[in-house]
């Protein structure tokens, strides 16, 4: 079988990975026999245990070959074809739904949401006034039957005329609650799903009651759900997107529920109790246009990566009752609502083998490889398990098939087998027994497996890393200097290259006249480089160049730095009472390594910095600090010459290319001015963005900011207001 792909763009600025309109060819009546066949079993793998051999991508593809295959062939349609039908026609039970519960037509793009609501349009004889907008969330369907306020039943959509009674599901479900607000008899209808956190604990859980794992929170809850005995408790999600009334229902409130508009009965059904999208990062919105509705599509496609749990699309509905009735239902879905599909972020594929590497801290990571797979328009081949722990808590093994999916939209991770696949040839993963890099004893007594060396297991990378451009600059040293330096014992750390002596260097390879007095002359410069340079240079874990300008900010000495207790590193903006421990001891490990620095002359301080509060000032410490949130900017009351500063607690977006007296300036040093600024430089526009600088050139972020109302300057109006910073 082979894919046609329609060169077609979808609307979002992503890539098409790969277009949703890609699909299986099927040539002939007995290809199309098997498409058929293959897609039932994977369409009752997927409804019952939540354990298909497709995964999504796979699946639709397939579906719309056989489509395409039927449209050309009408005759022969076999009868156990999935098109057309709710669940592919694999769904069961025996509990009849009050009203279909259906599925949902899809499109694709901007266009095709224009073709969709101009055919509503005509179907209606005149335009929707008002539209809901909502996350399509990625688990299942639930039917939740309320009596007199109690939740009496909750049944699966199956078929979609009737679906399988799961009721002692109760209780597992999050934001269902047991009782409503009022006691009303009344059907909610919404999602159940697991959130991340959710999916990770019930698989640990299933895997150390020796079970295997779900391959991802979809099937999780799917399989969750239906499961009636099980040895330990698991946790689920539920966010209604509909209400409807029962037999029993009031006739007044079964009169209001059949006038109100929907955005109206999520208002409703929230008040009653049960959560709704309302309290996530994409709640359900209402528009008025097609063009803020394809906006809002954008809105919720581009927070979709930083959810914790999984949506697969938005739902678009006409909101008002009346637009509803009148549009009415296919056999198969609702003509009032579409699912505007986004693309597949999970993808199945193969581990072939586990690498372990050392960092420059010494860490000991495992580094999953993959069988190449195409995941959001980029192929994956490596990804990221944590530890060694989290291995056996996926119940990994060598050749298994997994699910993968790229976290914050880039670091690819692998999430669990597929372990209905395994064909018995899977191996255990072997974790080593000594360092990969130096053979020393490995230092298993944290999550983190670490070299007993330490940093100086793998010198070469945490030199390479202190002298790189953000952090001491240092010119003309590069990647085989270093390793000759390293390897001759000429250097244990960074700190060692300020002792390095002219003939030292002229001893190595390719090393002449002038690239020595060259490289003495910039190790000489790195001496005065700001705190923050200095500190970044450190390579503490957890410590990227913004964070070490807070903190040299925020200390302003080395000697504050390093006196200071977990509570004072939380003071600084983004440590938390996790990070803060680690800070100090990591801080305290490096002692050694500062002191020596110290000893070479290099500078300590951070110039421009307020300096630490003097002992025995409180000052925001102590028991007030509490009320200071965690993302709010903290050196604001700490002392007083920080309030006088020009973007003093404003998040600052740059984009587009930068003009006039910042002209030169890298887009790192930008972001250090907004910071000296008492600013802080930020990578995305939202609502939370206080000031946006738009070179030219500027694109989606100036129209974001535009349509959010953040306030615009261009480099100029900019370079003015800091301009004693500069
Ligand atoms: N991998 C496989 O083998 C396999 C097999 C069958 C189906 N599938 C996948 O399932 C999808 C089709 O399944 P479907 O028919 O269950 O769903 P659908 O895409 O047709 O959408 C309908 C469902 O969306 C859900 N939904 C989520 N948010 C909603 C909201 N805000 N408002 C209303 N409904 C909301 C409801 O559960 C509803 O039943 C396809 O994308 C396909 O890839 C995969
Ligand atoms: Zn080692």
């Amino acid at each position: 079988m082979t894919e046609t792909t329609p060169g077609r763009p979808l609307v979002g600025g992503r890539p098409p990975a790969p277009p949703a309109t890609a699909r299986t060819e099927i040539g002939d009546q007995a290809a199309y026999a098997a498409a058929v066949q293959t897609a039932v079993a994977a369409s009752a793998a997927y409804y019952g245990e939540g354990d298909s051999p497709l995964d999504d991508d796979v699946f639709d593809r397939l579906v719309r070959g056989i489509a395409a295959y039927e449209a050309g062939h009408p005759g022969h349609v076999l009868p156990d074809s999935p098109t057309g039908k709710v669940a592919g026609g694999a769904g069961i039970g025996d509990v009849p739904h009050t009203v279909p519960m259906l599925s949902l037509d899809n499109v694709f793009s901007a266009e095709g949401l224009r073709a969709w609501a101009a055919g509503l349009t005509r179907r209606l004889g005149r335009e929707v006034e008002v539209w809901s907008v909502e996350p399509k969330l990625d688990g299942l369907a639930i039917s939740a039957r309320y009596s007199g306020g109690r939740l009496a039943r909750l049944v699966t959509r199956g078929d979609g005329a009737a679906g399988e009674d799961v009721s002692h599901g109760m209780g597992m479900i999050i934001g269902l609650p047991a009782r409503l607000a009022e006691p009303v008899t009344v059907e909610l209808r919404g999602e159940v799903l697991m959130t991340r956190a959710q999916f990770e604990d019930a698989n640990a859980a299933r895997t150390a009651a020796g079970g295997a794992a779900f391959a991802n929170p979809r099937s999780a809850a799917a399989g969750s759900l239906r499961a009636k005995d099980r040895p330990y408790q698991v946790e689920m999600t539920f966010f209604a997107y509909g209400a409807l009334p029962l037999e029993g229902t009031g006739e007044d409130l079964a009169a209001r529920l059949r006038a109100m508009p929907h955005s109206a009965i999520m208002e409703y059904v929230a008040a009653l109790g049960a959560h709704t999208t309302a309290a996530t990062r994409v709640p359900a919105v209402t528009a008025t246009t097609l063009e803020r509705l394809q906006e809002r599509v954008e809105e919720i496609a581009a927070l979709r990566a930083g959810l914790d749990f999984g949506i697969d699309g938005i739902v678009v509905k006409a909101d008002a009752a009346a637009d509803q009735a009148q549009a009415g239902l296919s056999s198969r879905a609702p003509r009032w609502a579409v699912a505007y599909k986004l693309p597949a972020v999970e993808k199945i594929t193969r581990l072939l083998a586990v690498e372990w590497n050392v960092g420059r801290t010494g860490i000991i990571a495992p580094r999953a490889v993959l069988e190449p797979v195409e995941v959001e328009g980029s192929t994956v081949t490596y990804a990221t398990l944590h530890n060694a722990a989290d291995i056996a808590r996926r119940g990994l093994m060598l050749g298994d098939h997994v699910t993968v999916y790229k976290a914050g939209d880039v670091i690819p991770r692998v999430q669990a087998p597929v372990a209905h696949l395994r064909t018995g040839g899977e191996r255990p993963i072997e974790a080593p027994s000594a360092c990969p890099r130096c053979g020393e004893a490995i230092d298993v007594s944290q999550q983190r497996w670490r070299c007993v060396r330490g940093r100086a297991c793998h010198a070469v990378a945490s030199v390479r890393y202190a002298v790189g451009r953000d952090q001491l600059d240092i010119e003309g040293l590069g990647e085989k200097i270093i390793d000759q330096l390293v390897d001759t014992g000429l250097i244990t750390d960074f700190a060692d290259l300020f002792a390095l002596t002219r003939e030292q260097l002229l001893g190595l390879e390719r090393m002449g006249q002038t690239s020595t007095a060259n490289l003495l002359a910039a190790i000489e410069g790195a001496k005065a480089k700001p705190l923050s340079k200095v500190f970044c240079a450190l390579g503490v874990r957890g410590t990227g160049r913004s964070m070490s300008r807070r903190i040299a900010r925020h200390f302003a000495t080395m000697d504050a730095v390093r006196a200071a207790d977990a509570e004072a590193f939380q003071l600084v903006e983004g440590i938390g009472p996790e990070k803060a421990p680690v800070l100090v001891a990591e801080i305290a490990e490096l002692g050694p390594l500062i002191a020596k620095l110290a000893a070479a002359g290099v500078n300590m301080t951070e110039p421009g910095a307020p300096g630490p509060v003097p002992a025995g000032t409180p000052a925001g410490t102590g028991t007030g600090t509490t009320q200071t949130p965690v993302t709010g900017p903290k050196d604001a009351g700490a002392s007083a010459p920080a309030a006088a500063l020009p973007l003093e607690g404003m998040s600052v977006v740059v984009t587009g290319s930068m003009s006039g007296p910042l002209e030169n300036l890298t887009r790192n040093q930008v972001n250090e001015l907004i910071e000296r600024a008492g600013g802080r430089a930020s990578s995305s526009v939202s609502a939370r963005t206080s000031l946006l600088v738009a070179g030219d050139k500027a694109g989606s972020k100036k129209a974001k900011a535009g349509k959010l109302g953040v306030e615009t300057v261009t480099p100029e109006e900019f370079a003015a207001r800091v301009a004693d910073l500069l």
